[in-house]
């Protein structure tokens, strides 16, 4: 579906005006983090372009982790090599083949169920920024925005497994817009989207809907608070896909939330107990 003008309309940003707001943003977190800067994996995709774009806005003290796997397709490297040159950041960054690593989890899991193993290749991502950050002193900083994080399209504690999300306020669309006027390659921002965690995936084809039509039915559910039946009807789809992506948002709540605490004693320790942040 191609979305309609009013609600391009309505998901239309101010380039500018958004990219000072998230590189004001994240300078301020890592302030009061006090961290000295942001690392990124950077996988030939939007999202971690923009994302590492943005960051190496903000600050000069950011790295690069270029992950690839077997199911890596070549011109992603091809393009994460370009965003490494475009940064300037040849000297900040670092290849690291996942293949021998995932192998040894998937040897041990005794099994070759592809999701498996995907979700595997996913937080070896997480694990491999994790130990960087922490011997640069730097955050890790995540690349989802908001309509795979409303649909939960992303592994637990894998890829949704960071520290700060700059673009997750972003729909897709939007991000592909931001990516554009950052002037990002062209072969960036229309690439599909994919999460290369088996050969062929892309995201459009696992969801089975493309990411135009998600945001439109992201954006009427969501902020408009329009019900399933009248956004059927505004944007003359079948009511079976706006349910289906209602039920995704539903039913993957525990990926954006801290894991439940069975409450014993008065208060919830990871809700009602918010430090200011310069406390932390
Ligand atoms: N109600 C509940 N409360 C608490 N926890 C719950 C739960 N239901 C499931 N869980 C837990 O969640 C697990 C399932 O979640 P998870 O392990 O994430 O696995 P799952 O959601 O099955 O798979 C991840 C999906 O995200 C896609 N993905 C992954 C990585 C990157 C990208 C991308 O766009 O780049 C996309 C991937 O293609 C796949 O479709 C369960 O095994 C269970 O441990
Ligand atoms: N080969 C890789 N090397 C480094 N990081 C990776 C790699 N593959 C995935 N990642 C990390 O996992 C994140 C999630 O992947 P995802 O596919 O959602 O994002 P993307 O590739 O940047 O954009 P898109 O969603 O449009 O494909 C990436 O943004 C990146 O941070
Ligand atoms: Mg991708």
């Amino acid at each position: 579906m191609v979305m309609p003008d009013y609600i391009k309309k309505s998901l239309t940003i101010d380039c500018k005006a958004v990219t000072d707001y998230i590189i004001e943003r994240l300078r301020e977190y890592l302030e009061f983090s006090r961290k000295d800067g942001g690392i990124v994996g950077v996988s030939g995709g939007i999202d971690s372009a923009v994302t590492a774009t943005l960051l190496a806005k903000a600050t000069d003290n950011f790295f690069i982790l270029l992950m690839p796997s077997s199911s890596t397709p070549k011109v992603d490297l091809e393009d994460s090599f370009t965003i490494v040159k475009m940064l300037k950041a040849e000297n900040k960054y670092k290849l690291i083949n996942i293949d021998e690593i995932v192998k040894l989890f998937g040897d041990n899991v005794e099994t070759n169920d592809k999701l498996i193993l995907g979700n595997i290749k996913a937080r070896t991502r997480m694990i491999l920024l994790y130990a960087y950050a922490q011997k640069l002193n730097y955050l890790v900083v995540g690349t989802g925005d908001k309509s795979e994080l409303l649909l939960g399209y992303f592994t637990k504690y894998g890829d949704g497994g960071v520290d700060v999300l700059p673009i997750g306020d972003l729909y897709k669309t939007q991000v592909r817009m931001l990516g554009k006027c950052l002037g990002l390659p062209e072969r960036i921002v229309t690439k599909p989207s994919s999460p290369a965690l088996w050969e062929g995936q892309t995201a459009e084809g696992e969801l089975g809907i493309d990411y135009e039509t998600i945001d439109s039915i992201l954006y009427l559910r969501f902020d408009e608070m329009r019900s399933e039946n009248e956004i059927s009807e505004m944007l003359g789809l079948p009511l079976d896909v706006i349910k289906r992506v209602d039920r995704l948002v539903k039913t993957s709540q525990h990926k954006r939330l801290p894991p439940e605490i069975f409450r014993l004693s008065g208060r919830a320790i990871n809700s009602d107990w918010r430090f200011p942040r310069r406390w932390a």
